[in-house]
Order: structure tokens, then C-alpha cells, then sequence
């Protein structure tokens, strides 16, 4: 490759740092200004460009133009300003880059764009995205009808497959050019788009029932065909699809789903960090989840999970520790049109029968739970009557506000540690900055599943994983839950993002160690670290 058609592929691109020699070796005199800069000063150069733009999305917008020009220099800024650049190409910002997708479209950001309208051409479609299929180590696939808590933005939920694979090599170092973004076009229920001119997606209502299960079964189909060593990662799908796809396949193919195995197994790191301060054991916990969908559904999983390993419960008694709350209030077993998940949670309809349990302060006054959980997308939720209510019952109230963008979180830090009067251990979906109060700087972890997924998948990637075991997630869990450090008041319930690239790493370890362990491999490998080592890629020019 030489010339023009070097200079615009983003994997090879490397805009003003080609050296004289390079230029004139791959014909690119003239095509480019004359300086000659390291990555370094390009990256500075960059950054400074970036503090010039007037908002968030248009630091979004100028960092994916990056993303598509000059792939090694886009990972380098990431990994010189994660903490401040992650908003940005993640969330809160990446809900309105999804919102906004077909307005702001220019490329296709090397994502795969399967329609259920052309479903013969799935694939020659997967061919043609890759040059190395074998390279591919994970498929990271979303129907956008659940993107975040924004709903449904049918085929404008590309951005976030290719959002949560910026984070995937920005947070672990797994190769940019090992994963693949997909995204199934099934149609959208979202009116707006429907009627907006610009919409790029398939014009027609979500396909459901047979004909979509069906074109998800010839998509796992494919994949295995055309990827088989690849991990198959699920994103953003619709509540009554999601746990349903996870469950069909995760014994046969090795896959994930992150909005409930990520999102659970850091929420259960966060559970035993809050348990390291407020002493009280996993076993006498009363646990308030609000929003008992995808997400809400994978935390009481996950955290049952953690309950049953380490105490002496069975998985029914530990059930019976959960209050889950959704549209009409505490998941009751008599309650029609539930979700198999929420009858597995549902309470007592006996025991609820003569309270009120449709409302949350109620609620809360009635269950006085120790954790409340939030993962509804209500923007607001916990109020400051619900949350008073809640610390009247317990010392230090774990309250987990995790729905995103931070618009629709169910509370901001400052109110929780203000209303709790700092008793309050708070972590968020999206980024807070740090609370003062009353003398103490409170730091507030994210609580977001970016912390796991990462290293979750490139451990699976390391290994050639055949299968995501239980055994694997909870390994993951308790990698990041052991270097929480809760000694100093105010200290964050989740490493900070700062040591996202640190902790992705205890991740990807854990589940190496783990998946050796149980035999669930399809390499072997001596010295975990150095496998790990080997196969972190760095935003390097080679030449
Ligand atoms: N921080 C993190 O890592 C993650 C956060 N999330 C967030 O969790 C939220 C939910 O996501 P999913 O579970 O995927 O969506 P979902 O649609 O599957 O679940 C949302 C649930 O909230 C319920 N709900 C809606 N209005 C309610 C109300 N007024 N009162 C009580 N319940 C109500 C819905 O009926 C549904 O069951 C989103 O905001 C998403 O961003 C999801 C995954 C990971
Ligand atoms: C973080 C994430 O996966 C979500 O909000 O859906
Ligand atoms: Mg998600």
C-alpha cells in the first residue's frame, strides 16, 4: 500500500509522523505538510485541538474523525488523557452521538451493518469487513433497541458497538484490529427516526418473534463460521430479547451479554467494597434494585451468585433477600406480563398484599433496604425523601445510581452524600466528579461496566476461551473487589478510571487463571503475566 490509499487507512495511517525516508519509500512526497512530528507532539497538537472545541459532542465528533484517519494516534491521546477523554468517546457523551448519529454521519467506522432485508448477504457481508478473519478475537454486536437507557435508536446504535470497542483497547490493550463491531438492522420502534428523512436505518417497525430470532440464529451461525475462535459479545439489546439470546446460546458458544454479566459482576465488586465499610455481611443485606430489566435482572444475578458462593444460603434463601421494583412497583409473584427474571425475584404478593408498594419512598420505608440499587433510566428517582428514609435504617446506605447518560442517572453524588450527610457510599454509571463535604473529598467511583468488560474479554481473546463460565465471572468480580482500598474517608467504592488499563489487567489475569483452571482453553500457556504482556498492543508506529 502506497500513497493516497496509505493515507487513508486509519491502521497504517500515521498522518505527519511518516518520516522523510517513509515518504519518499511509499510515495507520499507532497501529500502531506512538511513537518515531521513524533507521536507525542502530534498528540499534543490533538489535545490542544480538542480543548478548542465548544461542547462535548464536538470533542466526540473530532475524536472519531481521528478514529477513522489515524487509528494509532487516536488510541495514544485516549491512553495519555483516559480520565478525561473516556466521557467523551464514552458515556455520558456517546448516548448523544447515538442520538445524533444520522445527522452527524460522514463514515462507517469499519463497523459491519447486517439488515434483516438482505439476509443472504451476511456472509459475503462478515468477509468482507475483515482481511484476517482468524485475527478476530471478539464481535461486539448491538440491535440498538436498548442503547443505554435511551431506548431505541434502531441502526444509530452502531455507535455504541464502536463506542465499547474504543474502551476495549483504550482500557485493556487488546488490538484495535482484533474486533469487529456489528450492527443488526431489525427496524426501529422509534417514531422520530421513522420520520426523520436522514434516518440511515431499515424505514419499518422492529422484525419480532420467528423471523428475529431467526436472523439472530443465522448471525451466531455465521459468526461461528467465519470467526470461530471469537468471542461473542452482546450489547444494547431490548429487554425481552436480551436475557433470552444469552440464555439460548451461552452454553453452545462462548459469548457474553455485558449489560448483565459486565454490569453484575461490577456491581458485585462494588457490593463487597461497600461491605468493607458498612460491616454488613452479604448474607444480612436487604437489596433494593429499581429497574428490574436487563441490567437490573444481571446484578440480582450476579450478586445471588456471590451470596451463594460465600455464605452458607442456597440460592433460594439468598433470593429472598432481593426487592426488585419496576413500572408497578415491588415484583410481585402474582403480577402478570413479567419477565422470567423478575419471576425468579418476584416477592410474596401475600406478604406485600396490604401495603402500598407502587411507591419507591414506601417502598423503601416498608423493606428499609441496606443497598438500593438504580438501573431504570428514571432520571431522579431517589429522591431526597426516599434516600432520608433509607439512611434513617442503616449507618452507611449503599446506593448505587448506575443508569446512563448521567442525565438519566436516579440521583447525582452531591445530593446523596449531602441528603446522608456523608454517610452515604455512592458509586454512578457515569462519571462524578469528586463531593466536598463537610471537610472531606469524596470520591466517587464509576460504576460502569467498562471497569469489567474489558479485561473480561481480552482474558477470553488470551486464553481462546470455549465457553464464559460462572466461575470465570465471579473470578473477574473479585479481582477488581480485592484492590478496592476503603481505608481513608471518602474513598472511592471502584478503582477510579485513571487505573482503568491497571485493573482491566487483574481482570484479564483473573479470567486467564481461571479458564486454565477449568480446562476451558484452546492454548496453553505457561506464565500468565507474560501472556498477557505479549498481547497487549500499544498505539506505537512500527515501521
Ligand atoms: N452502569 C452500567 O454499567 C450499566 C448501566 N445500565 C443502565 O441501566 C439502565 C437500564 O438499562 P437496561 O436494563 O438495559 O434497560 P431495560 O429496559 O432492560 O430495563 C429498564 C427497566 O426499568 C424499568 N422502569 C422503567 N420505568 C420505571 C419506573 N418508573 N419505575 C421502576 N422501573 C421502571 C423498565 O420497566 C425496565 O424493566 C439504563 O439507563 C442503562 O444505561 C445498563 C447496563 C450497564
Ligand atoms: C454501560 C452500559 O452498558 C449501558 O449503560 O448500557
Ligand atoms: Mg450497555
Amino acid at each position: 500500500m502506497e500513497g493516497k490509499y496509505l493515507l487513508s487507512d486509519p491502521l497504517y495511517n500515521k498522518g505527519t509522523g511518516f518520516t522523510r525516508e517513509e515518504r519518499v519509500k511509499y510515495k507520499l512526497q507532497g501529500l502531506l505538510p512538511p513537518v515531521i512530528q513524533t507521536i507525542e507532539e502530534q498528540a499534543e497538537q490533538i489535545y490542544h485541538q480538542i480543548q478548542q472545541k465548544a461542547d462535548n459532542m464536538e470533542k466526540h465528533l473530532f475524536l472519531m474523525q481521528l478514529y477513522d484517519t489515524n487509528r494509532t494516534l487516536f488510541y495514544y491521546v485516549m491512553s495519555k488523557h483516559i480520565s478525561d477523554l473516556l466521557p467523551i468517546i464514552y458515556t455520558p457523551t456517546i448516548g448523544d452521538a447515538v442520538m445524533q448519529y444520522h445527522e452527524t454521519y460522514t463514515t462507517p467506522k469499519d463497523a459491519v451493518f447486517l439488515s434483516i432485508n438482505q439476509s443472504s448477504d451476511m456472509h459475503q457481508a462478515l468477509l468482507n469487513a475483515v482481511s484476517e478473519p482468524n485475527n478476530i478475537d471478539i464481535i461486539i454486536v448491538t440491535d440498538g433497541e436498548g442503547v443505554l437507557g435511551i431506548g431505541d435508536w434502531g441502526v444509530n446504535g452502531v455507535n455504541i458497538s464502536v463506542g465499547k470497542l474504543a474502551v476495549y483497547t483504550a482500557a485493556s490493550g487488546i488490538d484495535p484490529s482484533h474486533i469487529l463491531p456489528v450492527v443488526l438492522d431489525v427496524g426501529t420502534n422509534n417514531d422520530a427516526l421513522l420520520k426523520d428523512p436522514y434516518y440511515l436505518g431499515n424505514r419499518h417497525k422492529r422484525i419480532e418473534g420467528e423471523p428475529y430470532d431467526a436472523f439472530i440464529d443465522q448471525f451466531v451461525h455465521e459468526i461461528q463460521e467465519v470467526f470461530p475462535k471469537a468471542l461473542l459479545h452482546w450489547e444494547d439489546f431490548g429487554r425481552s430479547n436480551a436475557a433470552r439470546i444469552l440464555e439460548k446460546y451461552n452454553d453452545r458458544i462462548c459469548t457474553f451479554n455485558d449489560d448483565i454479566q459486565g454490569t453484575g459482576i461490577m456491581m458485585v465488586a462494588a457490593a463487597l467494597a461497600t461491605i468493607k465499610v458498612s460491616h454488613i455481611p452479604l448474607q444480612d443485606q436487604r437489596i433494593l434494585i429499581f429497574g428490574a430489566g436487563t441490567a437490573g435482572i444481571g446484578i440480582a444475578e450476579q450478586l445471588v451468585e456471590e451470596i451463594v458462593r460465600s455464605t452458607d444460603l442456597s440460592e433460594a434463601e439468598a433470593i429472598k433477600q432481593f426487592y426488585l421494583v419496576d413500572r408497578h412497583g415491588v415484583v410481585l409473584d402474582n403480577m402478570k406480563g413479567l419477565t422470567a427474571g423478575q419471576i425468579k425475584f418476584a416477592q410474596s404478593y401475600v406478604n406485600f398484599e396490604r401495603k402500598n408498594v407502587r411507591d419507591l419512598y414506601r417502598i423503601v420505608k416498608e423493606v428499609k433496604p441496606t443497598m438500593l440499587i438504580g438501573a431504570s433510566g428514571v432520571s431522579g428517582a431517589f429522591t431526597e425523601e426516599v434516600v432520608k428514609e433509607m439512611a434513617k435504617h442503616t449507618e452507611r446506605p449503599a446506593i448505587f445510581p448506575i443508569s446512563n447518560p448521567t442525565r438519566l442517572a436516579e440521583a447525582k453524588a452531591n445530593d446523596l452524600i449531602k441528603w446522608t450527610n456523608g454517610k452515604a457510599l455512592v458509586v454512578t454509571g457515569s462519571p462524578s466528579a469528586p463531593v466536598e463535604y463537610n471537610g472531606v473529598s469524596y470520591k466517587i467511583g464509576q460504576a460502569n461496566n467498562a471497569l469489567l468488560y474489558p479485561g473480561l474479554g481480552f482474558g477470553i481473546a488470551i486464553a481462546k476461551a470455549t465457553r464464559v463460565t460462572a466461575n470465570m465471572l465471579s473470578a473477574a468480580a473479585h479481582a477488581v473487589a480485592d484492590v478496592i482500598d476503603v481505608s481513608n474517608p471518602g474513598a472511592p467504592m471502584l478503582p477510579s478510571v485513571a487505573r482503568l488499563n491497571e485493573t482491566s489487567k487483574l481482570v484479564a489475569k483473573a479470567v486467564v487463571k481461571e479458564c486454565l483452571r477449568e480446562g476451558n482453553h484452546q492454548v496453553e500457556i505457561d506464565d500468565i503475566d507474560l501472556a498477557i504482556n505479549q498481547a497487549i498492543w500499544t498505539p506505537e508506529y512500527t515501521s
